[in-house]
């Protein structure tokens, strides 16, 4: 039970905003969320019910929903920011204004800004004065936390103060909020995830196998582990929840929307026709085409990220590239025991002798 002074602002009205701002609420916080639509406003207020986003939750009645940014950020002490990468900044530029020095931000979105390859807390500390700076990130499938299924995640910060209060705002018996202080590798984690949920929605959709998908998930953690700890995340992220842990439930559940996107081009759709079909924004579509100009530009070694990049938008069918991406050379499991470097030339030695 979080302490009943306490006001909780959640800004955006989608899904994951709505089922934390329910919890903050079902814990004694005064909870005020931020919409931009006045007709969803009205209907939350008067049904309790986000019919958009999460029809069948019902949502803690003193959760107040409002299109006035101004009345739900001030007097709160603590911000959620749960608003896809691609309106983060404009939503974020609106609220300044209101924002005091002593709120603690919290960013719950996994995605990439397209402009400088900008993590959402990155723009919250640039844009803000605040020095109590937090991400929110773990498998949290929105819809499985409404139906109070039992959910773990991780709150991520080098400030104390933002590590506990959101641990008390949320943590209840069906929600735990474990405390990291890799802020950038938790954030980064959430992000880059979503990549492989979409590879993994379409190798479901093309009938390939348990072991497929196991391999598809390892390799994808070495991947994604490859990539954050060159960027200056710690490796270690990776074994908890906002690494691992998110991997394994959207590369296995069409309940992920970066899954259903896959699932629908491993159908046969394309990638238009699969957007609209999903109606909601799925986070990875950019995040592929980011992740594979930044490796490129930085020299990381990223074999699936490119061969879903060249699935995704220059027309390659899956089967085929999944048939290529078996031809790789093969190298080392664990890149942090053992240096790919290392493997892949013995292994030209030997071929040569
Ligand atoms: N859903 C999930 O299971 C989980 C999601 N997350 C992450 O949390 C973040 C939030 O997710 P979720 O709650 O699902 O919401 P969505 O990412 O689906 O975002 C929907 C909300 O953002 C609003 N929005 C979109 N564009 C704008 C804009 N330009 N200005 C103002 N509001 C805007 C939408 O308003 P409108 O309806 O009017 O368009 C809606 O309220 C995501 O980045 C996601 O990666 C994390 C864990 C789980
Ligand atoms: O991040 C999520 C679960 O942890 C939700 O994933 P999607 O954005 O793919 O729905």
């Amino acid at each position: 039970m979080s302490d009943p002074r306490l006001q909780v602002a959640v800004l955006g009205g989608g899904s994951f905003g709505t089922a934390l701002a329910s919890i903050a609420a079902d814990n004694g916080a005064a909870v005020n969320q931020w919409l931009r639509d006045d007709d969803q406003v009205a209907a939350i207020n008067r049904d309790h019910r986000n019919r958009r986003y999460l029809a069948d939750f019902a949502i803690n009645p003193r959760v107040v929903a409002s299109s006035d940014l101004r009345a739900v950020i001030e007097g709160a002490s603590l911000v959620f920011v749960a608003i896809p990468s691609q309106a983060f900044l404009s939503v974020i530029r609106q609220a300044n204004r209101w924002l005091q020095p002593g709120q603690i931000l919290v960013s719950t979105t996994k995605g990439i800004q397209a402009d400088g390859f900008k993590l959402m807390s990155q723009i919250l500390e640039e844009e803000t004065d605040s020095p109590h700076i937090g991400v929110l990130s773990g498998p949290n499938l929105a819809s499985e936390i409404a139906q109070k299924q039992l959910t773990a995640t991780v709150i991520a910060s080098d400030d104390a103060l933002t590590r506990a209060r959101v641990q008390n705002a949320l943590g209840c018996d069906y929600f735990r909020v474990y405390a990291s202080n890799d802020r950038y590798g938790v954030e980064l984690g959430g992000a880059l995830k979503n990549i492989y949920a979409i590879a993994a929605g379409m190798a479901a959709a093309l009938g390939m196998g348990e072991n497929t998908r196991s391999m598809l998930m390892t390799r994808a953690l070495a991947e994604m582990s490859r990539f954050a700890v060159a960027l200056g995340a710690n490796p270690m992220t990776f074994l908890g929840l906002a690494g691992v842990g998110d991997l394994i439930v959207t590369c296995s559940s069409n309940l992920s929307r970066n899954y259903r996107v896959g699932q629908a081009l491993g159908e046969g759709r394309t990638l238009d026709e699969a957007i609209e079909a999903l109606g909601q924004v799925a986070e990875g579509v950019n995040t592929v085409s980011l992740v594979r100009g930044k490796a490129h530009e930085e020299g990381i070694y990223m074999p699936l990220c490119e061969g879903l990049y060249q699935v995704l938008f220059n027309g390659v069918p899956a089967r085929d590239m999944a048939r290529l991406l078996m031809q790789g050379e093969q190298s080392s499991d664990v890149e942090f025991t053992l240096a790919r470097e290392e493997v892949v030339q013995a292994k030209r030695r030997e071929e040569g002798s």
